[in-house]
């Protein structure tokens, strides 16, 4: 190809995405766009193809990334071609989402035309502009009887400090104001920069397991080109690779002999292993490689961990191969085989936050029908020994006997928090609740505020983003980086069911909360475990000592018995119902215990928390 088309077939490219709210209509924009561009027929479409697992499509969240390229003619007669790039939108994803922002010039900005300027709208905004995107603010549901769109351009104007006048007005769910849309992405978003002679430096920004191909990297190539039979190397872990095939979405993968600069596709290499090639890794050519990588690559590490038990003890094996499949799409997933007194034999997962266990735990117990019974997150812990040897401890369980430490230390975070200046004062409170230390504070702008605290990760994991939300109407963001241990006065809790302690149920906390935790775990814990044939008492200790205690009483009468009575197929109903609820207890020597029962630390903490409101 002559060289100056190159540079034209430049020209005509866009790569951006869309960012929003949940629920603000980021998905039905994609398709109406999808739509009007003929990539893909009205009646193929399946709703909101982007979100592609069925998971994300009932809870509505979208975890795995994608890039589609679609073609527009404009009105100034050139046919373009838009790199659509799909984000997922939650903060266990959030190094995700930076990473697939980092393969775009632009990102619409969708917000509500009812609900305003809300929490993931900011939270978003401020990821595109930390990445030096394009902004192009859109107002969306303007067909609803409550759309105010004059104060929404406001509120974006004030909020997020863009110009917001121009903004698309849209109605995805009637079409109106895609036709607009299309231009403006044209108009408003540049063209990709880089250069085609210098070596290849493309950006790993998602990547997905395929049974037949391997492993399945969406690229953004920012300088060069890669074509198939190229010797690749990943620059953060120096692994080569041959590439078997290149290609772009479409919606379906279409192969191409090569991808330019400025071009968002796939790559394939007969990679093996999701684990080689994580998320935000530079990719080049291993004869002519690039100088530096790109910036910005952080490994991905677990932050909390749980025990993974099957409730049927049979089950185990299929458990193993359950995570060993979900592990070749998840590279931030870790596990290993562990054994508890009271659940016999799981796994002790990694995961990066309550949302990815949700998700995870979700996918196990629906994709690969399995029961299972999880125990209470937890982070790590440092523990040096009298004796002088360290260890890790990601089990509560495995905490050794106070006797022999020498000194516990907890994983810090830095966090920083974004808010709009009038909300510092909740933050600042919320913060010190949770064991925070301040460190600075400055202002972004006339309106916004970065507040920098170091807190415990154990503080940060739980509850914190939730209580921050909502102590803010929504306004802040969080972004969060383990910063190293400190030494911490924790301390190990125990729970006794009639007098047998269950090391499922053990707990770390820290010795100032310990005996309001106690005694409120065990009040918990009387309303989840169930009447029984005898009496079952519930303590809470440290070490020897019992901090809390209370009883379930035994059942006065066998309360099911005249329920058998009826005809046939009432009866098989409540068993079946009977058998599903058990499906969840695990017996612990002889008390039956439910799921909610392990999670109650959990639980506890949204007590605490409307607790203080
Ligand atoms: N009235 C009206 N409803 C809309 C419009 N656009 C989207 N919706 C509805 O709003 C809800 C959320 O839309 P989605 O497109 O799933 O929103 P999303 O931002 O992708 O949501 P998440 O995937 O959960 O982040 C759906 O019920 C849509 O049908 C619109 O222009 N007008």
């Amino acid at each position: 190809m002559p060289q100056v088309d190159l540079v034209d077939r430049q020209k005509y490219i866009r790569n951006f995405s869309i960012v929003a709210h949940i629920d603000h209509g980021k998905s039905t924009i994609a398709d109406r766009i999808l739509e009007m561009t003929d990539t893909i027929a009205k009646r193929d479409m399946e709703n909101q193809v982007l979100d592609d697992m069925d998971i994300e499509r009932e809870r509505g969240i979208t975890i795995k990334l994608n890039a589609v390229e679609l073609h527009y003619q404009a009105h100034d007669g050139h046919t373009y071609t838009f790199h659509l790039i799909d984000t997922p939108g939650h903060v266990d994803f959030s190094y995700e989402v930076s990473r697939s922002l980092a393969a775009c010039e632009g990102a619409l900005l969708v917000v509500d035309a009812a609900q305003g300027v809300e929490a993931q709208t900011m939270a978003n905004a401020y990821l595109a502009v930390d990445n030096d995107l394009e902004i192009v603010p859109v107002i969306n549901k303007i067909d609803l009887p409550s759309a105010d769109p004059a104060a929404v351009k406001t509120q974006i104007e004030e909020m997020v400090g863009i110009d917001a006048q121009n903004a698309v007005l849209t109605s995805a769910k009637k079409g109106t104001g895609i036709a607009e849309l299309l231009e403006r992405i044209v108009q408003d978003i540049p063209a990709p920069q880089g250069d085609l002679h210098k070596p290849l430096k493309a950006l790993i920004f998602d990547s997905v397991y395929d049974s037949y191909r391997g492993v399945v990297l969406s690229i953004r190539v920012l300088d060069g080109q890669v074509k198939v039979g190229d010797r690749i190397e990943l620059m953060n872990n120096g692994k080569q690779f041959e590439v078997t095939e290149v290609g772009v979405m479409s919606p379906k993968a279409v192969p191409r002999e090569r991808l330019m600069v400025g071009d968002v596709g796939y790559l394939t290499a007969s990679i093996k292993n999701v684990q080689d090639t994580r998320v935000g890794d530079t990719i080049t050519l291993a004869a002519h490689p690039a100088q530096k990588a790109l910036p910005g690559y952080r490994q991905i590490t677990p932050m909390v961990y749980s025990g993974m038990y099957p409730v049927d003890n049979n089950k185990y094996g299929d458990l193993r191969e359950s995570l060993e499949k979900l592990q070749l799409n998840d590279a931030s997933l870790e596990f290993e085989p562990e054994t508890s007194q009271a659940l016999g034999f799981g796994f002790r997962v990694g995961f990066l936050g309550l949302l990815h266990m949700d998700v995870i735990q979700e996918r196990l117990e629906r994709e690969f029908n399995l029961d299972l019974i999880m125990t209470a997150p937890s982070v790590n812990y440092r523990v040096l020994l009298n004796d002088g040897q360290e260890k890790i401890i990601d089990n509560p369980a495995k905490l050794p006997d106070p006797a022999e430490i020498k000194e516990i230390q907890e994983p810090m975070v830095q966090a920083e928090i974004m808010v709009p200046k009038d909300y510092v004062g909740p933050v600042m409170e919320l913060a010190q609740r949770k064991r925070g230390q301040f460190d600075t504070m400055s202002y972004l702008d006339d309106y916004h505020v970065k507040v920098i605290y170091k807190l415990p990760l154990a503080e940060i994991i739980f509850d914190f983003f939730d209580s921050l939300k909502s102590s803010t109407h929504g306004y802040a963001s969080l972004d969060y980086n383990i910063v190293g241990y400190e030494v911490s006065k924790m301390v190990k809790m125990d729970i006794l069911l009639n007098g047998e302690p269950v090391d499922a149920l053990s707990f770390i906390v820290h010795q100032d909360f310990a005996y309001d935790r106690g005694r409120k775990i065990v009040r918990k814990l009387k309303t989840i475990i169930p009447r029984q044939q005898f009496e079952v008492a519930i303590q809470a200790a440290i070490g020897n000592k019992i901090v809390a205690r209370s009883t379930v009483k035994a059942y006065r009468k066998d309360v099911t018995g005249p329920l058998y009575g009826g005809d046939q197929t009432r009866k098989n109903k409540l068993l079946d119902k009977q058998k599903r609820g058990k499906k969840r207890m695990k017996d612990v020597g002889h008390v039956s215990v439910p799921q909610a029962a392990f999670m109650a630390v959990l639980q506890m903490d949204d007590d605490d928390l409307k607790g203080s409101k």
